[in-house]
């Protein structure tokens, strides 16, 4: 390879950008000091020879592949403590969150963390179901990785429909035990991450049975291997479940029980309780114990869903503006990429997407910490909003980012499709983010059912909370003329939502008012349903980017772009669900060829800023893993170094012509 220097064309690029690309950084890092710590936090880890990957891990076999992650993994947390201890800089959380599931995390184990359960799930369990005595124990041997934990909670037969989980503990008051089983094959757990070879403890979820009746299913921790050899207790059935589409070195395993027995006190006893006689004493609130998936669907939206999208989109928009392919006017020169308008039209509107996800993160945790201390007070009147929240953005969020890497693959063409352009395993991580944590469509479900109580409670002149407040104006509003205006996308998408909702709620009411049960009316009108939460969804994204963009302390130059992307945000949805629009929005056909145009402006107007804006999210080569992203835009400069280190370039020839390909050819002269 001759001597690196950055690509032209992207030079060109950067040089015609007309905002600062640093102020963008800091707004994206959440201010200046928080670029400069995460920039120091990568250079910590990403320098360090230990961490980095020396073979690239297709080449690797499915076990070398788990050994390799799990090497690096024990590395990465001492280097966490090293970190912490000699620095004093950023709390613990915040180098966790971006290990685990942040850019960092993406960087040195591509394809999952095996002990990201630890993190993710069990200290989140045990800090929020357990007892102070029980936190005082589990959060420090947990959090200082003394002990190896995950979240048992899906079994073979059973992921969504939790109710029908079917591992049981049973307490025996002469002990003062619970006794574990697994009494069919269903009943093994199934997927938990760091479960096949890594864990040595498990919060299990499993049906509570005391004084021979069944209190539904409660959490409890499990020790699963021995503390000094590893080996599975007695009664302990464990192994990994296999080779997945993707997170292939996060070892997701499987679990069963023979009379497994655990102390009393190991049940986590925050909300519920057995006494040592066996007597249940109830929870204030059944829902208290799915808190924890609260908490990962929170963290998924900016973690997963915007963090990987930004990563996609810096790979396949500096792609786009160093290819070349074909020319827009015959002898004018081949043309670079993205300056096709259906370029454009593939990048663009994602790019939109990632920052309304982003505003929409911040908006999840803050509410998610406000009724988390008031859950702590006793005080559960926000507890259905921040639930019915966190499943459609969870769910909506991963679909928008999934479809978009896919999309951006695409947008790269054949290079797109090389494990070295880092798009399958980015693409493997999001779309796992679809289906855990609550499968998307039941998840949008859960918002519907949110939906239509709320539209219930709006027609009865009941209050209603902030994010359904809508529901109560939206139908008064007289329908005024389309007006090309962010306030007015504002409006429609409201509009839009509101109408959805009143239709799935009236399709439910005809259907019971003809002798429909209403469970089977729920089920009838649930493809509604799904879609209703869905553009609830979007109508609260459109309105926080409005609020985002048009409120932003930025120079006018940045606040330009953010206002054309949360324009193109708006455009693009809606002329991606034009029949919503005319159905309860008001639009007319004759007004759809101007939202075209403008919509197809905004794309003008973003084309000239499109590499600085994937620049401003700041990441650096050794995150992205591409050989079509690195800033320098040496494209094939790195695809064929990257080929090079395919094994069967070892040799010029392989083993296997002697041995098969070349008697076969023989034996057909
Ligand atoms: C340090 C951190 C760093 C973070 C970094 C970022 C992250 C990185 C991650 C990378 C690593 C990847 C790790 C992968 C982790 C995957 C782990 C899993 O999948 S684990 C497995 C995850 N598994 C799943 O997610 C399973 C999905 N299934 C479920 O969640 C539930 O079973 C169900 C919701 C579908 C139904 O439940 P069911 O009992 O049949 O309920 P009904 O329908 O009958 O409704 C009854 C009432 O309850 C209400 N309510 C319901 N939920 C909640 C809630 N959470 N709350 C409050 N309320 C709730 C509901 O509204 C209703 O209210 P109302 O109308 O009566 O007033
Ligand atoms: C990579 C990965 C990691 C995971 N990690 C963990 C972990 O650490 N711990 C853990 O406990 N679990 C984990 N899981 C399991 C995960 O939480 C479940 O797979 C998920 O909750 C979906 O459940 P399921 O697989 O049973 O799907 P199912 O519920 O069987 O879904 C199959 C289909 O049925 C539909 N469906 C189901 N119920 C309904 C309904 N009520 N209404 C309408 N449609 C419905 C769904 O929409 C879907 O289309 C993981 C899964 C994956 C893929």
């Amino acid at each position: 390879m001759g001597s690196i220097t950055i690509n032209k064309d992207l030079l060109r690029e950067r040089q015609s950008c007309t905002f600062n690309v640093l102020e963008l950084t800091h707004l994206w890092d959440g201010g200046p000091e928080k670029t400069k710590e995460r920039k120091e936090l990568e250079k910590f880890f990403l320098d360090d020879p230990e961490l980095q990957e020396k073979i690239p891990s297709e080449y690797l076999s499915h076990k070398e592949k788990y050994q390799e992650a799990l090497r690096r993994s024990c590395l990465l947390f001492k280097k966490i403590k090293e970190w912490s201890d000699t620095t004093g800089c950023g709390s613990q959380m915040d180098t966790f969150q971006n290990i685990l599931g942040g850019m960092l995390g993406s960087a040195i184990l591509p394809d999952g963390v095996p002990f990201a359960l630890n993190y993710v799930m069990f200290l989140p369990t045990v800090m929020g179901q357990g007892t102070m005595q029980q936190q005082a124990y589990w959060v420090s041997r947990a959090w200082n990785c003394e002990i190896m934990c995950t979240y048992a909670q899906t079994e073979l037969g059973h992921g969504t429909f939790i109710r029908g989980l079917e591992t049981t503990a049973t307490y025996d008051p002469s002990t003062e035990e619970f006794v574990f089983n697994s009494p069919t094959l269903t009943s093994y757990k199934w997927w938990p991450g760091g479960l096949g070879h890594t864990c040595n403890y498990a919060v299990v979820v499993a049906q509570l049975y005391t004084k021979g009746q069944c209190h539904g299913i409660h959490p409890f921790i499990v020790q699963l291997r021995d503390e000094e050899t590893h080996m599975p207790l007695p009664g302990i059935k464990i192994g990994e479940i296999g080779s997945k589409l993707g997170m292939n070195t996060i070892n997701n395993g499987y679990l069963g029980f023979e009379n497994v027995r655990i102390p009393r006190e190991n049940m986590l006893m925050k909300n519920s309780k057995v006494l040592p006689d066996g007597t249940y004493v109830n929870s204030p609130s059944d829902k208290l114990t799915y808190g924890t998936m609260i908490f990962v669907r929170v963290a998924l939206v900016r973690g997963i869903a915007a963090a990987y999208l930004s990563k996609a989109l810096t790979i396949a928009t500096r792609y786009s503006a160093l290819r070349k392919q074909g020319e827009i006017k015959p002898g004018a020169g081949e043309t670079q990429i993205l300056e096709y308008r259906t370029q454009q039209h593939k990048l663009f509107p994602p790019m939109a997407m990632c920052f309304a996800m982003r505003c929409s993160a911040d908006w999840l945790w803050d509410i998610y910490n406000s009724v988390t201390a008031e859950l702590d007070r006793g005080d559960l009147e926000r507890l259905p909003e921040l639930h019915a929240m966190a499943c459609c953005l969870k769910a909506v969020c991963t679909k928008d980012s999934a479809k978009a890497i896919e999309v951006c693959r695409l947008a790269t063409g054949g290079h797109g499709y090389m494990n070295s352009s880092n798009f399958p395993s980015t693409y493997g991580m999001v779309t796992a983010a679809e289906t855990y944590e609550g499968e998307n469509t039941v998840l949008l479900l859960q918002t519907a059912r949110f939906l239509v109580k709320a539209w219930q409670q709006a027609r009865s002149g009941g209050n209603l909370t902030e994010t359904v407040e809508y529901l109560k104006t939206m139908p008064l509003q007289p329908l005024s003329l389309w007006v090309n205006s962010l306030q007015h996308l504002g409006i429609a998408f409201k509009r839009v939502a509101a109408g959805n909702i009143e239709t799935c709620a009236t399709s439910i009411e005809r259907r019971i008012l003809v002798g429909v049960a209403p469970e089977d009316a729920w089920n009838e009108v649930s493809i509604q349903l799904a879609k209703a939460a869905e553009t609830h969804c979007r109508a609260f994204m459109m309105q926080i980017f409005i609020n985002f963009a048009t409120s932003a302390q930025v120079s006018p130059e940045l606040k330009k772009v953010l206002i054309e992307l949360c324009e193109l945000y708006g455009t693009y949805f809606l002329l991606d669900n034009l029949g919503d629009f005319f159905m309860y929005a008001g639009l007319r056909s004759s007004d759809v060829p101007s939202i075209q145009e403008w919509m197809e402006t905004l794309l003008h107007k973003i084309r000239p800023n499109a590499v600085g804006i994937v620049d401003g999210f700041d990441i650096s080569d050794a995150v992205l893993r591409s050989a079509l992203g690195a800033y320098d835009g040496n494209v094939y400069e790195r695809l064929f170094a990257e080929a090079n280190k395919s094994p069967l370039n070892a040799e010029p020839v392989d083993e296997s012509f002697h041995k098969y390909l070349k008697p076969f050819l023989k034996s057909n002269l």
